[in-house]
């Protein structure tokens, strides 16, 4: 059975070097199991062996893959590849060069070569190549490295340009015959990966158009005593973080994000707040921790003034609405969208009481919000979906999934806004002209719900990013990784002991992911559990 290249999965990229083989097994057992374990391609990679014993093992080793139907690569060696007619060829920068490997290769086999920059990465690209080894990204004792590892903002830069179209066409000048990229070159990461790492590997290393494909190892899996677990193990790390960065909406909200989260503290935007009593202090205290500047006003008087100020918006927080709020609500609404500036409705306790629901379907007439967010019994009142389940201000129900985003879609589209739903599990969905974006997160810890005003204060961080940047829905995504992630944080700080002691953590962390962000440290972004929907 012939392998066809074009849908060959990089995900668990198997090299080998029987040097690191436990006494007690073989490198085809050990290739065996990794096989069984799920590794998805081989690489004979064997630096000591003799050429008649590299292509004695090399038939042992074709024939499991062949039996598995995944190819197997073959390092350094044209004349192995032919010997064995095995799938493809890995080589290095100083190796034979590609375009003399595919004259005898011919089209369908598969040539990967080893990329350390971005000029590489280039020539690549203008070479026929079908994937690339990244790397080292890290340490690794089973290679002598003659280049410093790149870590994982190494192969983000990589990834940026191996892929890109406009590269493409700016550089078409003659060689690379002017072709757009018909085909997607793959990319592995290599060097010091293991099944603890891996995740972050492939979450850290992404640029907004471009993820790995997968993950290439050696000792962690051929060190291994038992090398089906090992293998396993990795691959279901794998392949849900895969999963997760394939999505084009994820990427650009990762990529976003950081930059995002550093650019609202340096710009430092104007979030005027109508909000209710009890949430005032801690989310002007949340605001400035972020770099932004409150200002809590109900004064009619001043809302043109206010909205005129540079980056300037306003959170309309439902929480203690009363009759005479309405109008101010409505007031301050009409001077901001005068202005073109964005405004943020929290629904809070919407559902709760009829004089609630009144003020709500008011402010929802008069409309035009950037974003909505709310709890689950919130936004499910404000979507008109019969059954919200409150109590007081407290959403108490708790809906499958499917029917959390089917009643989050419904708000989205019938209001034009984006709208977040939050919970143990947090819902944000945009519709617009040219598509639907949905997302569900799962960061953010249990204390969030045992505090007051936790979600108002997030309001607050979702109004200050919207002030910031065209893409509500982005920002906003931005806003609650940021919250979300410092609310685990804080609670790892080690210093709290409940929610008394988590509320300073969590402002402490909010800064402190801040200041990361300013210094262009994106590590903290890793931690995102955000998925496609
Ligand atoms: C998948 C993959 N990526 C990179 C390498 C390294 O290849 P090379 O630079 O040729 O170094 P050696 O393997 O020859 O030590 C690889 N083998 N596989
Ligand atoms: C072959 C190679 N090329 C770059 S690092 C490396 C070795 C990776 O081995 P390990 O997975 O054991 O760190």
């Amino acid at each position: 059975m012939s392998i066809d290249k074009k849908v060959v999965d990089y995900s668990v990229y198997l090299v080998t070097d029987s040097s690191l083989v436990p006494e007690s097994s073989s490198l085809v057992r050990q290739v065996e199991e990794a096989i069984r374990g799920g590794a998805t391609i081989v690489q004979l990679r064997e630096k000591e062996a003799e050429t008649r014993d590299f292509i004695e093992i090399g038939k042992k080793i074709h024939e499991l893959t062949r039996k598995a139907g995944i190819p197997l690569i073959i390092n350094d060696r044209l004349d192995v590849v032919l010997a064995l007619d095995a799938e493809g060829i890995h080589v290095g920068q100083d190796d034979m060069d590609i375009p003399t490997i595919r004259k005898h290769l011919g089209p369908e086999k598969i040539i990967g070569v080893s990329v350390s920059n971005i000029e590489e990465a280039r020539q690549a690209r203008v070479d026929d190549v079908d994937y690339v080894g990244i790397g080292a990204v890290f340490g690794t004792q089973t290679k002598n490295l003659k280049k410093s590892p790149m870590g994982t903002g190494g192969v983000s830069e990589i990834l940026m340009v191996l892929n890109d179209d406009e590269e493409e066409e700016q550089s078409a000048s003659g060689e690379t015959n002017g072709n757009k990229l018909a085909r997607r070159i793959q990319s592995v990461a290599i060097g010091g990966i293991n099944q603890s790492n891996a995740e972050s590997v492939i979450k850290e290393s992404f640029s907004a158009h471009d993820h790995l494909d997968g993950v290439a190892v050696v000792s962690c899996i051929i060190g291994a005593e038992d090398a089906f677990k090992a293998t396993k193990q990795l691959k279901e790390t794998v392949v849900e973080a895969l999963d997760i960065m394939k999505s084009r909406t994820i990427r650009e909200l990762l990529a976003a994000t950081t930059y995002m989260v550093a650019a609202v503290a340096e710009t430092s935007p104007f979030v005027h707040h109508m909000t209710n009593t009890v949430v005032t202090n801690f989310s002007a205290n949340m605001t400035i921790t972020v770099g932004a500047s409150p200002a809590m006003s109900e004064c009619v008087e001043e809302f043109d003034d206010f909205a005129k100020i540079p980056n300037s918006s306003l959170l309309i927080n439902m929480g203690t609405a009363t009759f005479e709020g309405l109008a101010r609500f409505q007031a301050g609404m009409k001077a901001y969208y005068k202005q073109n500036r964005r405004v943020v409705l929290d629904p809070v306790g919407a559902g709760a009481s009829q004089h609630r629901k009144n003020v709500l379907q008011q402010l929802l007439e008069l409309g035009g919000f950037a974003v909505i967010k709310g709890n689950e019994g919130e936004i499910t009142a404000a979507a008109g979906v019969e059954g919200a389940k409150v109590r007081g201000v407290d959403s108490v129900g708790s809906e499958s999934i499917e029917k959390r985003f089917e009643i989050v879609e419904k708000l989205a589209s019938t209001t034009g806004s984006v709208v977040l739903m939050t919970g143990e599990e947090d819902v944000l969905v945009h519709h617009d002209k040219k598509n639907t974006r949905k997302l569900l997160f799962r960061n953010g810890h249990e204390y969030l719900s045992k505090i007051t005003g936790s979600g108002c204060v997030l309001g607050s961080l979702v109004t200050a990013f919207s002030a910031c940047f065209e893409d509500a829905f982005l920002a906003t995504g931005a806003a609650l990784l940021l919250y979300t992630i410092a609310s685990e944080r804080a609670v790892e700080t080690g210093r709290v002991h409940g929610p008394g002691s988590f509320v300073p953590a969590l402002i402490d962390q909010i800064y402190q992911i801040s200041q990361e962000s300013q210094n262009r440290d994106s590590s903290w972004i890793s931690r995102a559990k955000v998925y496609p929907y």
